[in-house]
């Protein structure tokens, strides 16, 4: 790869993305299944989470995106379904310039029950997407949509007063 840069963008596509071991004894990120959106990061150090703590967390590895890409931190569900287990800033963005290691904000959301996270465990996992660069123009009025201003359940399709099935 000679410069940072990928231009175009094909669904499905792989790109190739400069990753840097800090921790040469973990695995490298992989994508668990072929067609994942997302590859496992692994934790770098253990880690004890009391109900309600937080915790950032190593993942032994930094990364150089291409411009124009961004790489989102998502919980696994399987640690959300069977721990608590979430991330305070789902999903942590990751920019195309950051160079440092990749860290996540592990939140355990148990309200009773402690969690024990090992060196070594898949503790999120990163989805890589193409991302546009606005320039934003100024105006004294914004066109008319059929949402206008309308939001925050203005739809319905939850309560009891207005179903939208049966
Ligand atoms: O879950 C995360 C979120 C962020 N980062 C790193 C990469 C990202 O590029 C940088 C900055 O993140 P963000 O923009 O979310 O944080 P900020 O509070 O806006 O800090 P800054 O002022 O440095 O942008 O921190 C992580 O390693 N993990
Ligand atoms: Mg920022």
């Amino acid at each position: 790869m000679k410069d940072n840069t990928v231009s175009e963008f094909t669904a499905g596509a792989q790109i190739p993305v400069q990753l840097q071991k800090l921790d040469q004894d973990l695995p490298t990120p992989r994508y668990a299944k072929h067609g994942d959106a997302g590859a496992d990061l692994y934790a770098a150090e253990d880690v004890s989470l009391a109900p309600g703590q937080r915790a950032l967390v190593p993942t032994g590895v930094a990364i150089a995106l291409p411009h124009g890409y961004v790489g989102l931190v998502h919980p696994r569900s399987g640690l959300a379904l069977k721990h608590g287990i979430s991330i305070v800033n789902t999903p942590g963005t990751i920019d195309a310039g950051y160079r440092g290691e990749l860290k996540v904000m592990l939140i355990n959301t148990d309200p009773e029950e402690s969690v024990t996270l090992k060196r070594g465990d898949r503790i999120a996992q990163l989805v890589i997407q193409p991302v546009v660069e606005a320039s934003f123009v100024e105006v004294d009025q914004l066109p008319d949509s059929d949402r206008g201003a309308t939001g925050f359940g203005s739809s319905g399709g939850f309560g009891t007063s207005d179903k939208t099935v049966g």
